[in-house]
C-alpha cells in the first residue's frame, strides 16, 4: 500500500523533497500545506527553479485548490497550524516549514509519523543515515527529526573515524550557501517563527556582498543523534557564502591511534564499497562546489585535501548539497521507515 504524505511548507527543502518523492511509487503526496496564500505563486515556484532548473512535467491548477501534472494530483492547503488540518487520509507528515511546533501538539496528530527537517532535541529521535538509523523504531518514535544538512554530512565521517581511530578533540568550519532567511541588501535581522533573534546581527547584512561568519548548530545537531559528538569534544564555526547551494566542511581531528594519510583514505574507500545507503563518496577529481549540485551521496570526501600530521592530526574536506542532497536523505529515511514497518 502506498504511504499517503502531506508536506508542510513548500520552500527550498519542501520542493526538493516533493520532486524526489514524486518519483517513488511507494509514496503518494496527497497534500501540501503552505502559509503562502497565493496558489499561482506556489505552482510557479514548483515549476521553475533557479538552482535546479524547470520541471519538464509542469503542474497546473485544477479544481480550485489542487495542482496536477501527468502523474500526480496534490491538494494545496493554507493553514497556519497542522492541528487545523483534516488528516484522516494522511499517513505521514513531512514538516519542512522550519516552524518549531509544540511537540505535544505534533504527538497528538492522528498520523503514523511526523518527520521534521530540522534538528530537534524534543523529537522522539533525530536520525542520520550512517550514524544511528538502526535505533529507529516505528512503534516508539512518532516525531522523527531528520537533523540538519551539515550534521547529516559530517556525522557519518566523524563516527567512522572515531570507531577506527578514537577522536580526542576536533574543530570544524562549515562553508554554507546563503538561505532564505537572510537579507539581499543590508537591513534589520528580525525574529520569525523559524529563526530566533539570538542568532546574530550579521544575518541582517547583505548576503550577496559578504562572507558572513556565524555560530553553527551543527555540533548540537550531531549530539542529538550521537551524544558523544558534542561541543565538549568539537569546536565549530560557520561562514555563510553567496552561492545558491552546496556546502563544504573543513574538519580537523586529533585522534588517539596514529595513522598515515593512505590508511585514512583506505578507511573511506572501504566504507564507500560496502555501504548500505548512499552516504559517503570519495573524490580525487579537480572539482568545485557546483560540480556537487544534485549529488545524492550525503557527503563527498575530497581526498585532494586529506592530510595527516604527526600521525595523530587528520584534516578532511567534505562537500554536500545542502538542499537536494539533504532532501534525498529525507526520502531515504522515509523509505527506511517504511521498510522496517513492513518487515
Ligand atoms: N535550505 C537548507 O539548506 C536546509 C537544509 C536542511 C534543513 N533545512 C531546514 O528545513 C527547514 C526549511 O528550510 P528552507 O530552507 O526550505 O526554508 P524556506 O524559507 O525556503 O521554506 C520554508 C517554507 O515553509 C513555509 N512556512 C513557514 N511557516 C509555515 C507554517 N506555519 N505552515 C506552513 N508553511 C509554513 C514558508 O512560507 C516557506 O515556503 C528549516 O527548518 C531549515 O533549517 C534547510
Amino acid at each position: 500500500m502506498k504511504t499517503r504524505v502531506l508536506i508542510n511548507g513548500i520552500g527550498r527543502i519542501g520542493k526538493a523533497v516533493l520532486k524526489q518523492l514524486m518519483q517513488n511509487k511507494d509514496f503518494d503526496i496527497l497534500a501540501i500545506n503552505e502559509i503562502n496564500p497565493y496558489l499561482e505563486n506556489i505552482v510557479y515556484s514548483i515549476n521553475y527553479d533557479s538552482t535546479y532548473g524547470a520541471l519538464e512535467d509542469k503542474f497546473k491548477i485544477v479544481n480550485k485548490n489542487f495542482i496536477k501534472n501527468s502523474f500526480t494530483k496534490i491538494e494545496v492547503l493554507n493553514f497556519k497550524t497542522l492541528s487545523d488540518i483534516d488528516l484522516s487520509n494522511i499517513d505521514i507528515i513531512i514538516d519542512s516549514s522550519g516552524k518549531k511546533e509544540d511537540i505535544k501538539l505534533l504527538k497528538s496528530l492522528d498520523v503514523q509519523a511526523i518527520f521534521l527537517t530540522h534538528p530537534n532535541s524534543k523529537a522522539d529521535i533525530n536520525v542520520i543515515l550512517g550514524a544511528n538509523e538502526k535505533e529507529l523504531d516505528y512503534k516508539e518514535h512518532k516525531v522523527i527529526s531528520t537533523s540538519s544538512c551539515n550534521a547529516t554530512a559530517l556525522l557519518p565521517a566523524l563516527k567512522l573515524l572515531d570507531d577506527k581511530k578514537q577522536i580526542l578533540c576536533a574543530d570544524i568550519v562549515t562553508v554554507h550557501p546563503l538561505l532564505n532567511h537572510q537579507r539581499v541588501l543590508d537591513g534589520s535581522f528580525v525574529a520569525s517563527e523559524t529563526r530566533n533573534v539570538e542568532y546574530n546581527f550579521e544575518f541582517g547584512r547583505s548576503s550577496t556582498q559578504n562572507i558572513i561568519p556565524n555560530k553553527t548548530t551543527t555540533i548540537k545537531a550531531c549530539s542529538y543523534v550521537l551524544p558523544k559528538f558534542n561541543s565538549t569534544l568539537i569546536s565549530s564555526s560557520s561562514l555563510r557564502v553567496p552561492t545558491d547551494t552546496v556546502g563544504a566542511i573543513n574538519v580537523t581531528l586529533f585522534v588517539e591511534k596514529a595513522s598515515s594519510k593512505e590508511e585514512i583514505i583506505d578507511i573511506f574507500e572501504e566504507y564507500e564499497n560496502n555501504q548500505e545507503f548512499k552516504v559517503m563518496l570519495n573524490n580525487n577529481e579537480p572539482l568545485v562546489s557546483s560540480d556537487f549540485k544534485k549529488e545524492k551521496y550525503t557527503t563527498i570526501i575530497d581526498h585532494r585535501y586529506t592530510d595527516v600530521k604527526n600521525g595523530k592530526m587528520i584534516k578532511l574536506l567534505l562537500w554536500y548539497d545542502n538542499e537536494w542532497g539533504y532532501a534525498s536523505k529525507v526520502v531515504d529515511i522515509l523509505k527506511f521507515y517504511k521498510d522496517i514497518k513492513k518487515a
